[in-house]
């Protein structure tokens, strides 16, 4: 990459995305700041610690540091000084007791960052927001930036994938930049230059549509799992087989294999909050009617979790002083992330059930101590499993997809296995002489 002519990048709010972004960016070359309020997490990524889990994330972070182009700062006034390009990656959780989002700390970055801005700069928006934020945003960077300085606004929403975050990042299927100007768009296409030499496609559009093309690819993805889902729903009533079934639909190449997983639903950081943000936000702005699928589409993925524990009550009779093996806390593999995790909501219903229940999970153990301490955990899937009268497996890893029946069998009390998120393959377990059960399967 041709240094002199790439923009320097901060990167403001340096978790899940924009500590991704932050490394790999330097990675392909940039000059890169990571800013946040977070002093801790500053620390550990200054110090080469990546205070999550994510494949490959900490060897390219080790990279970056040791090419001298990433620094990590907790100061707006040292961001302001040193960016050209100013991305905003910071969280937008649902706000509590509403379905709208908390967009507390995307305006609290900008306004934090805009008095600092005392050149020519690009500030973009990479958080998911409310269509309409990137117009309201502009205005406070109108207001608050030195009087004379032109200051504009974008918006480059981000598609990756927990798990998938350094190839998502370096190597994605699309880029959408919202711009309002050439000047802008070329300032984009100059920050993104290395991915776009890949022959990246890239969407321009304006602000408003960049912001919705978020909200509406994780709708659609909700959509996808919701959908076949509620076949499953249906499958159960009838004694069909939801494996069967999406394994037919997937053969047609119009509705495809992906996101057509069936079992204990969505969970994450993401797709929740989104969906209920983006119903909320089509509210208020009086098309509500157009986007109420997503309410159904909420309530058939709330239903999986309580359905599953019903499974489980079915096979054992009851769950009050029931051993229980808990396999997975994160809301999906390959991630400690534990935002509305599904296994974990599914576990602490089945504790509140009265049920014994010991949790494991190869990566999200810590997270899950610290926010439900009530639970309890163990060392292994097989330390969970000792004296089990039955084991659910409610996140697929490797790990557990791996375990074969017959050594699971000699620690257990009852060969029964749940199979929250059909990954297991059933032929094999019942072989080995195990009750095998899954959703929507007879
Ligand atoms: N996690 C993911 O895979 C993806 C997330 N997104 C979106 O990106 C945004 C961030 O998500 P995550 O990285 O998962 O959240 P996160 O919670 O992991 O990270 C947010 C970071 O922002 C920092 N922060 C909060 N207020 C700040 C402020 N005023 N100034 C500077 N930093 C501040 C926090 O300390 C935290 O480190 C959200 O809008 C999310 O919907 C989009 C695509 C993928
Ligand atoms: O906006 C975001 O943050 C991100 O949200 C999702 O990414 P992520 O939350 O990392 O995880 P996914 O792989 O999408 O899985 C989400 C949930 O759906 C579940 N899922 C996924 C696929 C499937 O077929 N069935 C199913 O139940 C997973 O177990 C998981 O709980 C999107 O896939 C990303 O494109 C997006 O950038």
């Amino acid at each position: 990459m041709n240094q002199a002519d790439a923009p320097r990048l901060t990167v403001i709010g340096t978790g899940y995305l924009g500590a991704t972004h932050a490394i790999c960016m330097a990675v392909l070359g940039f000059e890169v700041l990571g800013v946040d309020v977070d002093e801790r997490k500053i620390g550990k990524l200054a110090s080469g610690e990546v205070p999550f889990f994510e494949p490959g994330l900490p060897e390219l972070l080790t990279k970056a540091l040791e090419s001298g182009r990433l620094r990590f700062t907790t100061s707006f006034e040292e961001a302001g000084k040193f960016g050209d390009v100013h991305f905003i990656c910071v969280g937008t959780p649902q706000q509590p007791g509403s379905d709208a989002a908390d967009l507390t700390y995307v305006d609290a970055s900008v306004r934090a960052l805009a008095p600092h801005l005392d050149r020519r700069a690009l500030v973009v928006g990479k958080s998911t927001v409310p269509v309409g934020t990137a117009k309201r945003l502009t205005g406070i960077l109108q207001e608050l930036a030195p009087a004379g300085t032109d200051i504009e606004l974008a918006w480059n929403p981000e598609f990756l994938r927990e798990g998938f975050a350094v190839d998502d990042t370096m190597r994605p299927d699309r880029l959408v930049f919202g711009v309002a100007s050439d000047w802008a768009h070329e300032r984009l296409q100059a920050a993104f230059r290395p991915v776009l030499d890949l022959g990246t496609p890239v969407v321009r559009t304006d602000l408003a549509t960049a912001e919705l093309v978020k909200v509406a690819a994780n709708s659609f993805l909700a959509t996808k799992i919701s959908y076949i889902n509620a076949m499953a729903e249906v499958c159960e009533a009838v004694g069909a087989d939801i494996k069967d079934l999406a394994d037919s639909l997937a053969l047609d190449d119009r509705i495809g294999g992906k996101f057509l997983k069936p079992g204990l639903g969505f969970g994450g950081g993401c797709l929740p909050k989104d969906i209920r943000a983006f119903a909320h936000r089509a509210e208020e702005i009086g098309v509500g009617q157009a986007v109420s699928f997503l309410r159904e589409v909420d309530d058939i993925n709330r239903r999986r979790r309580a359905r599953t524990v019903d499974l489980v009550r079915e096979m054992l009779g009851g769950i009050s002083g029931k051993r229980i093996a808990a396999w997975g806390a994160a809301f999906k593999p390959n991630s400690d992330d534990i935002r509305d995790a599904p296994a974990l909501d599914v576990a602490r219903t089945m504790h509140g059930l009265g049920g014994h229940v010991r949790v494991f999970d190869p990566a999200a153990l810590d997270n899950a101590r610290r926010a439900f301490p009530e639970l309890r955990y163990g060392d292994s899937a097989f330390d969970v499993a000792r004296d089990a009268d039955v084991v659910v497996l409610l996140t697929e890893w490797a790990d557990f997809r791996e375990i074969e029946p017959d050594a699971l069998a000699e620690v257990v009390k009852h060969k029964r296995i749940v199979d929250g998120r059909h990954a297991l393959d059933a032929d094999r377990w019942r072989a080995a002489g195990w009750e095998y059960r899954a959703l929507g399967r007879s």
